[in-house]
């Protein structure tokens, strides 16, 4: 503050003697310049004040920093109108992160076949907030309001809680990025821990009580070598912070389970990709830089060997996340308290076949019909794994999942979107 007034222009008093009409019109412009100075300080305060008590994740959005207004009447019959159901057999669900590449896809499914669906996403710029904008825009235009919010907001929550008898919470909204934890370690710990405590202590005292599905991550593997990846693996060797906030989630999703009879659900997923999907992840931004004409980095395991990865098409996780949903019991607490034992499962949802990330590039490469500028690096050592491999067959046992979808056919339809999308990108 103090430096602020230090560069105003100068002090009234001195300049009071001073008569002639120039000299009034100067002291109007010094009155109304301090004033302006005085205003602009207060603002600034103003703004730090919210920007010291928004999380401490710097991905914030600006608005949310500057404090998004929720609640009022108007807004509550938004929020109840999203969330209604075609029928009783249909879901309610809030589905947080809706914004988020799988969080839309998602969400306009259940919305597609008449489940009520409220969509919640903090719209963080850990990429670019536009693309989150425009999944709103498509939200909004199959009758799925977003609220913007965060998970961490426990009062939003018991509000939402409040206007809405949700019988499930598809928890979507985390930090993801298997790299960036690296940069940014207090944004995995605020989203993918705190947040996710927030979210389950909402859902133990709504009532009635949701059944809880959520994002965990191929990445819990972590070190694991035993091929295809089977959930009785072991899950102890998190080679990211990343993986370890998702294994962390885990355990607390087991806890949560077992002291308020909460009914949860973890989907392990294994690096999906699609039309609307995250710039941050290598099918995106090497589609972006092959156009470019930019070098891409492909990394090679320590030993020379392949870097894999079982990619899943969005459309065959969708229909992991619907058949979760739909064979998730209801949680058994009431009132905060655990009435009886409750369902608590984990998933792996992959594709079943990794394919290397050359390979990757090369179909790439043939569906921009440009050749890629490739540089071959050994796999930094900050969070990734060799490869992945998913067995899927508990998720085929209880829902009937079974992806169809080759990384070919699946990048297809990722770079047709790609290409329109960002032709008329203004048009969003
Ligand atoms: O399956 C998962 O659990 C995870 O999948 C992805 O993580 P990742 O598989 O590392 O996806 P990308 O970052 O898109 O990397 C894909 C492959 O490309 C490789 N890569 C990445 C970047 C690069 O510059 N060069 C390169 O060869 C990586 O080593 C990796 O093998 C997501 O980013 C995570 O959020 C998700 O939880």
């Amino acid at each position: 503050m103090s430096q602020v007034n230090d560069h105003a222009p100068s002090t009234p008093g001195k300049l009071k003697p001073e008569k002639s009409p120039y000299i009034h019109h100067r002291l109007r412009i010094h009155s109304s310049l301090s004033k302006l100075t005085l205003w602009s300080s207060f603002f600034l305060a103003f703004i730090l004040f919210f920007f010291i008590l928004s999380p401490p994740s710097p991905s914030a959005s600006p608005r949310r920093a500057l404090g998004d207004s929720w609640g009022g009447s108007h807004w509550e019959k938004r929020v109840a109108k999203s969330a209604r159901r075609n029928s009783a057999s249909n879901l309610a669900v809030l589905v947080t992160g809706a914004a988020g590449f799988v969080g839309t896809h998602v969400s306009l499914s259940l919305k597609r076949r008449g489940d009520g669906v409220l969509g919640l996403d903090n719209f963080n710029r850990y990429y670019d907030p536009n693309l989150k904008r425009a999944r709103q825009k498509l939200l909004e235009r199959a009758g799925v309001f977003v609220v913007e919010g965060d998970v961490n907001d426990a009062a939003l929550l018991r509000k939402l809680f409040d206007v809405v008898p949700f019988t499930h919470v598809m928890h979507l909204a985390a930090q993801a990025g298997v790299r960036y934890a690296m940069q940014n370690p207090g944004s995995y710990v605020h989203s993918n821990i705190a947040g996710f405590v927030n979210l389950l202590e909402a859902c133990k005292s709504a009532n009635p009580q949701p059944a809880i599905v959520w994002a965990s991550s191929s990445s819990v593997y972590g070190l694991n070598s035993k091929v295809p990846f089977s959930e009785k693996d072991r899950t102890d060797q998190p080679a990211s912070l990343y993986a370890a906030t998702k294994k962390a989630g885990e355990e607390i999703a087991h806890s949560y389970n077992h002291i308020y009879g909460l009914s949860i659900t973890g989907l392990r997923f294994f690096t999906v990709y699609g039309p609307w999907g995250r710039p941050d992840m290598a099918y995106f931004f090497f589609t972006k830089d092959i156009l470019k004409g930019k070098q891409i980095t492909i990394f090679e395991a320590p030993d020379g060997g392949t870097v894999a990865r079982d990619f899943t098409y969005i459309d065959d996780v969708v229909k992991g996340c619907l058949g979760a949903l739909d064979t998730a019991k209801k949680s058994t607490g009431s009132g905060g308290k655990k009435k009886g034992p409750a369902q608590l499962r984990v998933f792996n949802l992959g594709n079943t076949s990794p394919v290397p990330v050359s390979e990757l590039v090369a179909i790439l490469e043939k569906l921009l019909k440009v050749k890629a500028k490739k540089k071959v690096l050994p796999m930094p050592t900050n969070g990734d794994v060799k490869f992945t491999h998913a067995n899927i067959s508990l998720a085929h046992r209880d829902f009937g999942y079974r992806p169809t979808t080759d990384l070919e056919t699946g990048l297809r339809k990722f770079v047709k979107w790609y290409l329109e999308f960002y032709s008329k990108k203004s048009a969003w």
